[in-house]
């Protein structure tokens, strides 16, 4: 029997209604819309992708959107006082840098001046502590959605062994806590792991987030397991994943597909964090 398909897109369409309902709720109780604002630096033709993707999600969602478009060649400075001027504004809730900034920009000095209280993306130091600690945060959006998929297909996740491939700070390493959190038995892989695939064939939830396309093979998986494919590669002008999805679907439980699977996710959580930044900033969470 084939696996099941894991439909993001409809995941995020129903995440995005819920997100829909809370900011109509927040614009009744503060006064004012939850509103987010988006910063991109230099025309990377998959960042502006993503940007415009993002500036139409935030309106459909009821909520105030800016995007600040500057050039590749603008100095720190001028972006660091851009980011002091978000954190001002009482208007922003919530303040996105699409990464990977152009070459000669400092993006950890960057992430470090988000103020933490609007950092939608969780990127900032004081949130990934929090998160590494167990307690209350700002949550990376990625992560987050594949956490959301996959208890919607498993229920609970306590006592699984979850193996993520990748150690990256935007998705393996959060997705390992978060892993954790769930109460799983979490292995971390990464460039350096001796042996992936008799790794991979213990696991009953795989995520892989490496930037390989089809990298993990069918005959890897341990039948049934629930398999996250985050990866996004554009292979001669189509996208595909980390995972050889021919294959995963004929020995997998589950598998999300690419396109159609995290990615969608990936944007209606950043959607959710906005709506619960500006709820706490509001004191109403
Ligand atoms: N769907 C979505 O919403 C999103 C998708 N993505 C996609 O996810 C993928 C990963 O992104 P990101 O985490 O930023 O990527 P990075 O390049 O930052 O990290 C890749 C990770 O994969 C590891 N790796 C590389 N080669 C191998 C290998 N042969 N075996 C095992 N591990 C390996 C690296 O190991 P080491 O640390 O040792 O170098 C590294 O930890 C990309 O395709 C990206 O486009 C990213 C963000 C959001
Ligand atoms: N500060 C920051 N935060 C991010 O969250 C962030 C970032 N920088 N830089 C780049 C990565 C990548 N990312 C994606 C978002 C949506 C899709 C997405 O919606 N993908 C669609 C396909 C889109 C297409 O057709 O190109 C899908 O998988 O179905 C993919 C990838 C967020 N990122």
């Amino acid at each position: 029997m084939p696996a099941t398909l894991i439909d993001g897109k409809a995941a995020a369409a129903a995440l995005r209604e819920q997100v829909a309902e809370e900011a109509r709720a927040f614009q009744a109780a503060a006064g004012r819309h939850a509103g987010l604002a988006v910063v991109l630096v230099g025309d990377d033709p998959a960042s502006a992708v993503y940007v415009g993707s993002k500036e139409k999600a935030t309106r459909t969602a009821g909520m105030a959107g800016q995007v600040h478009r500057l050039s590749a060649d603008i100095d720190q400075p001028t972006l660091m006082a851009l980011i002091d001027r978000l954190n001002a504004d009482p208007a922003v809730d919530g303040i996105l840098v699409q990464l990977p900034l152009p070459a000669g920009l400092d993006s950890d000095a960057v992430i470090a001046a988000v103020d933490p209280a609007k950092d939608v993306d969780g990127f900032h130091p004081l949130n990934v502590g929090r998160l590494a600690s167990g307690l209350p945060a700002l949550v990376p959006c990625t992560p987050k959605g594949c956490i959301f998929l996959l208890r919607q297909q498993l229920g609970s996740l306590s006592g699984l062994d979850a193996v993520v491939i990748g150690r990256s700070a935007i998705v393996g390493r959060p997705m390992a806590q978060l892993l954790l959190t769930e109460s799983c038995t979490v292995t971390i892989a990464h460039s350096r792991t001796r042996d992936l695939p008799a790794i991979v064939s213990r696991a009953d939830i795989v995520v892989a987030a490496v930037g390989r396309p089809e990298m993990v093979r069918g005959d890897w998986l341990k039948p049934g397991a629930t398999v996250i494919d985050v990866g996004i590669n554009r292979v001669e002008g189509r996208l595909v994943g980390d995972v050889a999805f021919d294959e995963a679907m004929t020995v997998a439980g589950a598998v999300t597909p690419v396109p159609g699977g995290v990615g969608p996710m990936t944007i209606a959580v950043l959607l959710a964090n906005t709506v619960e930044a500006a709820r706490r900033r509001e004191g109403l969470a």
